[in-house]
């Protein structure tokens, strides 16, 4: 496994002018320049880093680093029970299956196609193979694939009915262009995270370059006619070594497979893995990109396709790189990458975000506890964190027989999740915009049969409810709005003064939010309580839902509203 990346440099890239392939380059108009791996004294490393490797030459992929490994080649047939049987010597690195499969090495010579072959050498060395061995076919279509052209269709007309593209990606192809050229070459590479490739001794010859791509010693030794073979990587401590140094139970098998059918159908073999920029986790090409010292942002907050970061300072110059890697990497789930740009002041508690990477769309749908919910991140306040206490609420607080009162209901979430389980409920909120996706999200998860919504103030709400009589008795009242709400329970204070044939249907319970820095942050919220009802509630039933800073609560507080309360004297005159 790789170390920790705290523990090595980090500034690993130098930042130039030069043109690069990746969006990230395309992006920005800058191409990231590796440094040296064998400048570095530092001691090797094992598992897959950038700062382990080498940079392949003429490799566009800054982040492609190119790693040396032993494999065992065998018949696609014996590789699942070797997998197992040789685990503990297999390389064990992340999002790296330890079972390569060579480029079409698909075994085709169980469709019997007639191809030419060229010659084959004997097992022993010297003798031609007999027959034309179907395995042959592999790599004459291996060579015609990397061709990939007319010509070679036209030749060998059953491979072209095998291999031709379909009508809708020979239009796709046709759209992007000639993907002949070296731009398609680089694109294929650039959508791939990783290669495995036999190392070859690479001469111009035709069969070597054959060799090349299977394996040095790919032809003649009795692989091909056993059909497909597949690679076991070993553990990148035995890239070096010779078959005598090998481990027992690798030995074993090169040895006793090569006993029981005489032939060297199991081989070990050299290969290259190269690890691509889409190989790389995001907190590793940013540990790559930013400067030493800078702390590397690991998180961020998902709201349908958006990603919405929350920078630090030390990271503004640095923000559309890391939203583009932040894009990069969470694709396709995430389509848009957002900061914050200021701390929520306004009353409606939206957020202003800047749009770094991805499309400029802040409208987005989010799915929470199987419902959906439209929000334009931009108009209207939304928070995913809040999930787990809206569940709280709804699966562990309410009754089916509940009639809830969301007085800062947002878009819905607690209103319309609430909605499924309870008789009814009433939401409110002052953003008009709120209140529109709030009955669009109503309708969309069929539940305007069971909401009734508002567009007020939630002191004039919560009057225009209490007076009038064609209401549903409110059971559960939520109050999230936790900066303000504490003081918004002064609406209270003498709500059923002048209807007390009510007070036989029972005081609800409301749940109010706030949040506190204090020591004892019950206490301290308790408090508040107690000042904006003009009277101590004795039985409150706090709750921490979240540390939002360090040292800052947010608390949930529930309590029976008073009897007391409601036939006192209001303090707050409604309108
Ligand atoms: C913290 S958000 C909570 C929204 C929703 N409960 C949620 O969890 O997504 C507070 C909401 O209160 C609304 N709001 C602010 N002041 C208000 C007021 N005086 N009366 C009614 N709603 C208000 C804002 O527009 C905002 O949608």
């Amino acid at each position: 496994m790789a170390p920790p990346l705290l523990h090595l440099t980090p500034h690993r890239f130098l930042l130039t002018r030069r043109p690069g392939p990746t969006r990230l380059h395309h992006h920005l108009r800058l191409s990231l320049k590796p440094l040296s791996s064998s400048s570095s004294p530092s001691p090797p490393l094992h598992g897959p880093s950038l700062r382990g490797g080498r940079a392949p030459p003429d490799n566009p992929d800054p982040f492609a680093r190119a790693f040396d490994l032993a494999a065992l080649r065998v018949p696609a047939a014996a590789c699942a029970p070797l997998e197992r049987r040789l685990r503990g010597h297999l390389l064990n690195w992340p999002r790296v299956r330890n079972v390569a499969r060579l480029p079409n090495d698909q075994g085709l010579l169980a469709l019997d196609l007639s191809l030419p072959s060229p010659p084959l050498r004997h097992p022993a060395g010297d003798e031609p193979a007999g027959p034309t061995p179907a395995a042959t076919a592999v790599a004459r279509r291996e060579k015609l694939a990397r061709e990939f052209n007319a010509r070679g269709y036209l030749r060998f007309p059953n491979l072209a009915r095998l291999s031709r593209p379909s009508p809708a990606a020979r239009k796709r192809k046709e759209r992007k262009g000639d993907d002949s050229g070296e731009e398609a070459t680089l694109e294929r590479v650039r959508d791939k995270a990783y290669v495995v490739e036999v190392v070859g001794e690479g001469t111009d010859d035709d069969d070597d370059e054959w060799k090349g791509l299977v394996g040095e010693e790919g032809f003649g030794r009795g692989v091909w006619r056993m059909g497909p073979t597949r690679l076991l990587l070993l553990d990148e401590s035995y890239a070096e070594s010779s078959v005598d140094e090998l481990p027992e139970a690798v030995k074993d098998v090169l040895d006793h497979e090569t006993q029981q059918d005489g032939s060297s159908a199991y081989e070990l073999i050299r290969c290259q893995l190269t690890l691509f920029y889409n190989y790389w986790p995001m907190n590793e090409v940013l540990e790559a990109l930013l400067p030493e010292g800078v702390i590397i942002p690991t998180g961020f907050e998902t709201v349908g396709h958006i990603a919405h970061l929350n920078l630090r300072d030390e990271h503004l110059p640095y923000k559309k790189l890391i939203a583009q890697v932040v894009l990069d990497k969470n694709k396709p789930k995430i389509q848009t990458v957002v900061n914050k740009m200021d701390a929520i002041q306004n009353d409606y508690r939206t957020m202003q975000l800047e749009v770094l990477a991805g499309n400029d769309s802040l409208c987005t749908t989010v799915i929470e506890s199987g419902l959906r919910f439209q929000v334009d991140l931009g108009t209207v306040y939304w928070n995913s964190r809040l999930a787990t206490e809206r569940q709280r609420l709804v699966n562990d607080i309410f009754r089916n027989s509940d009639v809830v009162c969301d007085m800062f209901s947002g878009v819905g979430p607690l209103a319309i999740t609430a909605a499924k389980k309870v008789r009814y409920v009433y939401a409110n909120d002052l953003n008009p915009t709120a209140v529109e996706y709030l009955g669009r999200n109503t309708v969309l998860n069929k539940l305007e049969r069971k909401i009734e919504v508002f567009n007020m103030d939630a002191r004039r709400f919560i009057s225009a409810i209490y007076s009038s009589q064609l209401v549903h008795p409110v059971t559960q009242i939520v109050m999230n709005l936790p900066n303000d709400a504490a003081e918004f329970l002064d609406v209270f204070r003498g709500i059923l003064r002048n209807n007390q044939s009510r007070l036989h249907c029972g005081m609800p319970v409301i749940h109010v939010y706030g949040f506190s820095k204090a020591e004892d942050p019950e206490h301290d919220f308790h408090e508040r309580i107690n000042a904006a009802l003009g009277e101590n509630v004795d039985s409150v039933e706090m709750h921490r839902v979240r540390l939002v800073a360090p040292g800052k609560w947010m608390i949930c507080a529930s309590f029976t509203l008073p009897e007391s309360v409601a036939i006192a004297q209001p303090k707050y005159i409604g309108g």
